[in-house]
């Protein structure tokens, strides 16, 4: 029923507020066991009677739902050890930050696990940089305990704010990054860098963006909004030349590191906002063939929608974490010349009401 439920809403997306109707949009491609699958908590510390809690905010409020043992669709080891940071920072006597004060220590507790590797990064969000001298026995006992703990880092965010990470982030223990594959490419992710949260899911949906970019080993692609490479090191391996352009720089050493990894040579990566350096690469001649988006929740800068119809590319690929603002995208391209020509819902987030799509686009 969820799976006919976000097809349903892919299409009404397209004909409410993209006024595209009459074309095959498929059946949602299904998770085969659709619970713990996010490799990614991030989970808010607070106190209770003098104890530290941990728990998702109750909906539309700040409160800590502190007896939240587990979170189903997470990796089972992530609920674990945001279990383990507590209790030992609990008995540690480590504070947590009073969001109503400004004070204490311990905002956050991030934690990310490779699927196929199954290492581990604990990120602990800050306050201050400064941290206690307490973290240092935390560190200690966690590593030696956990063994597929590969990282631990330190990211602070001294803001009042509902942001979760802050600009600045610290190796405190062990890599900087932790590792992961996806079909047979093989990832380096930090603390920052968006990675994402199924990887199951994922390898789908990179076979589905790779089969609609229908590349023959000729192409120069685009891939706009790139993260860490992931979709630029799959369309690379059947591409001649791959432009990858993304906004956190720290996605973008990443995405050169797992390049490396992989011992593919024929992409480039660049910092900067997609729709700046679109314009930019228009202007300096560079004719894709083919390129793909895939862009956070608010879609695609109309700037960028404006020089990829001015590139001209044969075709383009759309992957979309919102059905919303695909269908406004997909207006803009169709007015411009394109036309959608299939859209491909894959459940991401099984058990939430989120949608993942990849659309096809040809120039008519
Ligand atoms: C949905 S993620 C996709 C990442 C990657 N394609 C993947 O599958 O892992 C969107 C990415 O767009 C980046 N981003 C957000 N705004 C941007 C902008 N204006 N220009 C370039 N990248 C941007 C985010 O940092 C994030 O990495």
């Amino acid at each position: 029923m969820q799976l006919d439920m976000k097809r349903n809403q892919v299409q009404s997306s397209l004909k409410k507020i993209g006024h595209i109707e009459g074309i095959p949009i498929h059946p949602t491609i299904g998770m085969e066991d659709p619970w713990r699958y996010r490799n990614k908590v991030q989970i808010p510390v607070g106190e209770k009677n003098g104890e530290l809690i941990t728990g998702f905010y109750r909906k539309q409020t700040h409160e800590i739902i502190d007896d939240m043992e587990r979170c189903i669709i997470t990796d089972e080891v992530n609920d674990r050890m945001v279990d383990a940071v507590r209790e030992i920072a609990n008995r540690l006597g480590i504070q947590a930050y009073d969001e109503e004060h400004h004070r204490g220590t311990l905002r956050h507790i991030m934690v990310r696990s490779g699927q196929v590797t199954k290492q581990t990064m604990i990120v602990l969000i800050t306050r201050t940089e400064k941290v206690p001298p307490q973290l240092e026995t935390l560190i200690s006992e966690l590593t030696e305990t956990y063994p597929h703990i590969k990282s631990v880092v330190q990211n602070i965010n001294t803001d009042r704010t509902n942001v979760i990470l802050g600009k600045k982030t610290k190796v405190l223990w062990g890599e900087e990054y932790i590792y992961d594959e996806i079909g047979d490419v093989k990832f380096a992710i930090s603390a920052k860098s968006f990675y994402q949260v199924n990887p199951t899911q994922t390898k789908k949906l990179y076979d589905k963006a790779l089969e609609y970019a229908d590349l023959s080993g000729n192409e120069t692609v685009i891939d706009a909004y790139c993260g860490i490479g992931t979709i630029s090191l799959f369309l690379a391996q059947k591409a001649k030349k791959v432009y990858g352009v993304e906004i956190v720089p720290e996605a973008i050493s990443d995405a050169k590191e797992n390049a490396k990894l992989n011992h593919i040579d024929n992409v480039e990566f660049y910092v900067g906002q997609a729709e700046k350096v679109m314009p930019w690469w228009q202007a300096q001649g560079l004719k894709p063939d083919v390129i793909v988006v895939d862009p956070p929740r608010k879609g695609c800068d109309e700037v960028l929608l404006h020089a990829m119809l001015e590139m001209k590319p044969k075709r383009i690929v759309y992957v979309s974490c919102n059905p919303s603002t695909l269908a406004r995208d997909l207006r803009v391209l169709e007015d411009g010349g394109y036309h959608t020509k299939e859209v491909q819902p894959v459940d991401m987030f099984p058990q939430t009401t989120h949608v993942e799509c990849v659309a096809l686009i040809d120039r008519v």
